[in-house]
Parts: structure tokens; sequence; C-alpha cells
């Protein structure tokens, strides 16, 4: 059996989008979208993400399955490529959508809104960090406080760090120079260390201006990728907690910038990035 599907990447964070609209489940077990991952013996990619039916109102529902078949609660980058996948199934539906134009996703983080604007680019509404060590979830703290600044003890050496969650788990540390970070040394490390009990996206941030941040990221199932949407966002809520940088500012990514605003006046952190089509295709199962 033949699957149809498009690739689509967010600043080199790539993903497999399937169709997945008349079906309440994912049509693919977490091995085969291992499998598909697979960048020598599959499509390759750093996830695969299901455009399925709305739950809770929403028009939509995303899934996503990590590329070592684990599944996160929220994609930033990968809802950027959702939100211009159903605009290109609506089109070939005959239905094509107005700009700028919202979707109501519904994702295991909550109620996310992606809005295609008339330059192309995605701006989505996040919806609020979660700061609260019970949340993350972390043992660095008593559930009830934040970890704001904290030792942690990774490989002999003790980093200071910031979790945060937006949706899904992130742990920031700053560092001095991000080329200097030996990511495929310590990645590995923070993801697993103890003091995650889900495991864990680890961000290491250069501070370049108060309105410019350069981010390195080892992501959770994934390893080290060229951007990490959620990471973007969960790093400037780190940052300005800190009190390193404004509440809006650019987040420079290996694969490129991210515009990130965590609003003062709702608490919805803002990100807006591209999402650009790759290829389509069926894949053999
Ligand atoms: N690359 C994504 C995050 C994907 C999920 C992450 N690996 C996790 O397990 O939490 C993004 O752009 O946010």
């Amino acid at each position: 059996m033949g699957l149809a599907f498009s690739k689509y990447h967010g600043l080199g964070n790539d993903f497999i989008l399937v169709d997945n609209r008349h079906q309440s489940s994912p049509v693919l077990t977490p091995k085969q979208a291992m499998d598909l991952c697979d960048r020598n013996i599959g499509i390759g990619a750093d996830g695969v993400i299901f455009a399925l039916p709305g739950e809770n109102g929403a028009d939509y529902t995303m899934r996503i399955f990590n590329s070592d078949g684990s599944e996160p609660e929220m994609c930033g980058n990968g809802i950027r490529c959702m939100a211009k996948y159903l605009e290109a199934l609506e089109a070939a539906a005959d239905q094509p959508p107005t700009t700028p134009h919202s979707y109501q996703i519904h994702t295991l983080a909550g109620l996310i809104v992606p809005t295609l604007q008339t330059d192309g680019q995605i701006t989505v509404d996040m919806g609020e960090p979660r700061l609260l060590a019970g949340e993350i979830p972390a043992t660095l703290a008593h559930a009830s406080e934040k970890i704001i600044d904290q030792p942690l003890m990774v490989a002999d050496k003790t980093y200071q760090v910031t979790c945060i969650s937006m949706g899904n788990p992130h742990c920031i540390t700053f560092v001095e120079d991000t080329t200097t970070v030996p990511l495929a040394k310590i990645g590995p490390l923070f993801e697993r260390h103890q003091a995650f009990p889900q495991r864990i996206n680890a961000e290491f941030i250069e501070v370049v201006r108060p309105d410019y941040l350069k981010m390195l990221v080892w992501e959770r199932g994934a390893g080290p990728t060229m951007a990490c949407g959620t990471g973007a966002c969960a790093a400037l809520v780190a940052t300005v907690l800190n009190g390193k940088c404004d509440r809006t500012a650019t987040v420079e990514l290996p694969g490129g910038p991210l515009k990130i605003e965590w609003s003062a006046t709702n608490n919805h952190v803002y990100m807006t990035g591209p999402a650009v089509l790759v290829f389509t295709g069926e894949a053999a199962l």
C-alpha cells in the first residue's frame, strides 16, 4: 500500500505531512513513522505530522511523531508547515482560503492558532508559556516553583539552566559563543538527564543584543536539528526571565531567523517564520 505525503520544512526543520482528515487516529504506527524519517532508507525528516479532524471545536487536530517514534505534545515549525499544508489541501478541493487566514488547531499542548500572512510568513499564537517545575516536568525545584538560573550537573560540569514548557519541555543554557558548544556530546546527556522524567529539548543561547539571540538546539527524539520553533519561544521567555533581552527578539537558528514576541498584554507567545513545500510523493509501506 502506498502513502501519499508532502514534505515541508520550516528553516530546515523538516517534516512528512500526512492527510489524516478522515480518521481520528494516526494512520501510521510510531515504527512506520520512524522508518519514513530515516535519511538513508526512508524519505528523511525530523518528524511525521498528521492532519486529523478537529477536536474540542478546533478546525483540525495535529499529532506528530519525532524521528525516534516518540510523540511530543507540540511542534512550532511543524504547525507552520501544517498551516501551509492545510491551505494546499483546501485549495485542491476548490476551497481556496483568503489571507490572512487562521486555523484553530488542537494539539496535545492545547489550542494553537497559526495565521497565514499575505507575505507568505506564518504567525503562530503559541499560547502561554508554563513556568512551574511540575508543568515541565523537572525535578530541579519543588513542583510549584520556577526553575530560573538553577545549577544542573552534566558530565562533571555545572550549567546554570532555566526550564520552560511551551506544551513540550525545554531546558535553556546561556553560553558565550554557540560555536563552541559540544552539542553532540552534551545534547544527549541533557535530553536524558534524570532531572527530566519525560526527557527534554536542550537549547544553548548566545545573547548577541537584547533584540537578537543565537540558538543551538538538541531536540528530544530527533537530536540536533536546524531549527526548533517551540525551543525559540522557550528561549525568548527564558532570556526575558533572566533579564537579558526584550520581549520581542529575533532568534537566529542554524536554519535561519524566527521572530518571537512574548506579549505583556495576554502572556501569549507569538512566533513568525516561513514554511516551505519541498516535494510530494507516495511512500511504500
Ligand atoms: N522541532 C519542533 C519540536 C518537535 C518536538 C520536540 N522534539 C519534542 O520532543 O518536544 C519545533 O519546531 O517546535
